[in-house]
């Protein structure tokens, strides 16, 4: 793992957290719904590929949103979501691994878990489709994502810079995920997608994540080679903005079919 000293300080309470979670003795096994499938079908039909995330808060939200998480799940599909991501981290975002297997059932489509799996046994926890593996915090990220894949799920990878792109490729990913939020100061730039996607080989399913609030920024990461956005915020809304996840989900899948 590389040096924690710059990380932001809610990032080191989260991974503390994290490394006290120790996940059940059984091994999950999954019939994983393709991502890469869903995010085909999404663009055959004419809309921009999003996956929406049930993010009751976090660390730079400003506030919390308690409503039910598989309500929430349908009525982002309802606004074409291709795909959702389920926080189950419970300490700083109010996730749960409850959450997550509610909002499975609930809908069709890929459903990720969004957490900090940094151990294999964290990988049986609950069942998804997807599970986030993040490039900076993982030791054995070849390991993991061996371990994740023999229990039947897709695993995104999430990458922040070139050489964690590297790690990820190396360690045989396919799905990567380029996260426009900096892990050290939490502030969000989009020009990160666009500096590392030219470094993605062609075959890889590449998703932008964080930072996508408005139409425009979704055609501004599709333009720059984004096959899918992972998008949370600006679908939650936690603040006083449109809290209809339905309409919010809507606009930002049909930004391209609506310039
Ligand atoms: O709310 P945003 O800016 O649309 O971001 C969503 C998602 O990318 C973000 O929640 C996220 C990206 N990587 C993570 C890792 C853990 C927890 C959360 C995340």
């Amino acid at each position: 793992m590389n040096s924690e000293t710059e990380l932001a300080p809610a990032v080191k309470s989260i991974l503390e957290a994290a490394r006290e979670r120790s996940g059940p003795d059984g091994r999950v096994s999954i019939e994983a719904r393709s991502l890469p499938a869903a995010i085909e079908r999404a663009a055959a039909a004419g809309r921009d590929p999003v996956i929406a995330e049930v993010k009751p808060t976090s660390p730079t939200a400003e506030g919390t949103r308690d409503d039910d998480p598989a309500e929430l799940a349908r009525a982002m599909v309802e606004g074409g979501a291709a795909g959702i991501s389920v926080l189950t981290e419970p300490t700083h975002f109010d996730g749960s691994p409850d959450a997550l297997t509610r909002v499975r059932e609930a809908v069709d489509v890929p459903v990720v878990r969004k957490d900090f799996v940094l151990e294999q046994s964290q990988l049986d926890v609950v069942e998804a489709d997807l599970v986030l593996l993040i490039a900076r915090f993982v030791d054995d990220l070849a390991g993991l994502l061996e371990a994740a894949r023999e229990r039947g799920f897709q695993a995104l990878v999430e990458v922040h810079d070139r050489d964690e792109l590297e790690t990820a490729l190396e360690a045989g990913a396919t799905i990567i995920g380029i996260n426009n939020r900096d892990l050290a100061r939490l502030e969000v730039d989009l020009e990160t997608f666009e500096s590392v996607a030219p470094h993605v080989p062609e075959a890889v399913t590449l998703i932008a994540e964080s930072g996508v609030s408005a139409p425009a920024d979704v055609r501004r990461m599709r333009e720059a080679g984004a096959d899918a956005l992972l998008i949370g915020s600006a679908i939650m809304d936690h603040g006083a903005g449109e809290t209809d996840v339905t309409a919010n989900t809507q606009r930002l899948t049909q930004a391209t079919a609506e310039r």
